[in-house]
């Protein structure tokens, strides 16, 4: 039997992993990506990205790396675009990359052809690239489909292997049917609807998984004056099935290369359409203020932050990944510098050094080394190892910010009761034996 050959657009987490995914179901999958560094390191047996399973899972599939554009559309009937719609200046969507994919498929069509737009794009924008196919190629129908993707970094695989949903956005029945085709081995609910719903529908999934964590982070800050633990908040509304237990974890703000765009965007296209999107522009004002918030904890300790050296742990916008894209971590590090603070910075994974004017150290222990202060802003498993006394003898004083809430309160309580420390945490009580003792340096 033939099997069903699709062509990826955009060789980026998104468009790897659903190259991976579907050829590992049975597809006959091409990719192709403007760059041509990344196909010919995915030609030679490399991976552009870090994302855990997935080199393996490329690995073990026949994959097609094509460095020219026209070979990928004439040869497929499918093609699936993974291309990136990063945020504008003004804070809407960009989409020239998706245009530009667009233009070149009208140019090279050479039959009919099925687009499947997997990338996040404004409700609309499906329809816009219809009359743009319109315009470029009469010969051809050429069909637009949403398809939205709700993987995670650092979960990626999993996600699109085993997803909750599986969204198809389609102006007609017909079309919608013959994609989820391409699904046919996933066992999930498959949720058919017109393209704009499809397209909205991510958006709102973003917009409300930030709008819980923007949530808890405003009952952080009421926790803490009021005496309350958010964690045990947290396990008491999360147990209710009505709300759930997942994205209730209060700390830094969220980041990332998409909830932050993705809310921008949609608060966007509220302006755009006149429609008043309050509870958008609160998820982000809130998120703003979050690192903020947890420098004040660092600055109290102090009164200012001029002239002191602190540790910042972590620097991508969570743990499994090196994507420092909106990471609240590369904010505090800069706030940090501008507050007069020297810098040092510790991440397990991200190579380069993203903040100007801050030492990036090689190991956890060189991080700590002459510091006032350890702040942590990134859950790495890692720094569990800040509690072992050769890492805390590091400081000059044992003070701790913990922006991720890492430790349990028992356990930072006990510890103190043998070594004097000051650990400071998001929306929960301090424990401080340092300053009680007279011990800060
Ligand atoms: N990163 C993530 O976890 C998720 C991202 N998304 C959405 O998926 C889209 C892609 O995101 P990422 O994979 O993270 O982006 P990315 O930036 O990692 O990769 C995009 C790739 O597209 C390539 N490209 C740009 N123009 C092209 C063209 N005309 N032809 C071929 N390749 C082209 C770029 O060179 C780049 O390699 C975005 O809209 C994003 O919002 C959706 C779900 C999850
Ligand atoms: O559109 C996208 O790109 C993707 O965006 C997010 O995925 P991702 O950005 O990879 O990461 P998340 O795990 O959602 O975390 C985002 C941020 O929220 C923070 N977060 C998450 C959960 C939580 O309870 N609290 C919290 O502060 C994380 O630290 C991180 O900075 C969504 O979870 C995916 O469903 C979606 O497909």
């Amino acid at each position: 039997m033939k099997r069903v050959k699709a062509g990826i657009f955009g060789a980026g987490y998104v468009g790897l992993v659903t190259a991976a995914g579907l050829a590992s179901r049975g597809l006959d999958i091409a990719v192709h990506d403007t760059s041509k560094e990344k196909i010919a390191t995915l030609t030679a047996g490399g991976l552009p990205i870090f994302e855990p399973g997935l080199e393996k899972l490329l690995a073990e599939q026949h994959i097609t790396y094509i460095q020219t554009a026209k070979e990928l559309v004439t040869s497929c009937r499918y093609l699936f675009l993974c291309v990136g719609t990063p945020q504008a200046k003004n804070g809407e969507a960009d989409l020239s990359f998706l245009e530009s994919a667009v233009k070149t498929i009208c140019r090279y069509a050479d039959s009919d052809k099925i687009v499947i737009i997997k990338s996040t794009v404004p409700p609309g924008t499906g329809r816009l690239m219809e009359k743009l196919s319109e315009t470029m190629n009469i010969e051809h129908r050429i069909t637009f489909v949403s398809n939205p993707e709700f993987l995670r970094q650092g979960n990626a695989v999993q996600d699109f292997l085993f997803p909750d949903r599986i969204v198809i956005g389609s102006d007609d029945d017909e079309t919608g049917t013959e994609v989820l085709q391409l699904y046919k081995q996933w066992d999930c609910p498959k949720l058919q609807m017109n393209r704009e719903s499809a397209e909205l529908t991510k958006y709102a999934a973003n917009t409300f998984l930030a709008m819980k964590i923007s949530y808890m982070n405003m009952m952080a800050g009421l926790a803490e004056k009021t005496g309350a633990n958010i964690e045990d908040i947290e396990r008491g509304i999360g147990s209710d099935s009505r709300i759930g237990k997942d994205f209730l974890k209060a700390g830094a703000g969220f980041g990332g290369s998409c909830f932050p765009k993705d809310l921008r965007a949609l608060a966007s296209i509220g302006t755009e359409l006149n429609e008043e999107l309050p509870l958008i522009r609160e998820t982000l004002y809130i998120n703003e203020n979050q690192a903020k918030a947890v420098l004040r904890k660092l600055s109290t300790v102090f009164g200012g932050l001029l002239g002191r050296k602190i540790a910042v742990l972590g620097l991508s916008f969570k743990p499994m990944t090196d994507d420092v894209r909106s990471s609240p971590a590369v904010s505090a590090a800069e706030q940090l510098l501008l507050l007069g603070a020297d810098v040092n910075v510790y991440d397990p994974l991200v190579r380069d050094n993203p903040v100007a004017g801050a030492v990036k150290s090689p190991s956890l222990l060189d991080c700590l080394e002459g510091c006032d202060a350890a702040i942590i802003m990134t859950e790495w498993d890692e720094f569990r190892e800040i509690l072992k006394p050769k890492m805390l003898n590091k400081l000059k004083s044992p003070v701790i910010v913990d922006g991720r809430n890492m430790f349990q309160l028992k356990e930072m309580k006990k510890l103190s009761r043998e070594f004097p420390l000051y650990y400071d945490s998001v929306g929960r009580q301090r424990v401080n034996t340092l300053l009680t003792a007279n011990k800060i340096k």
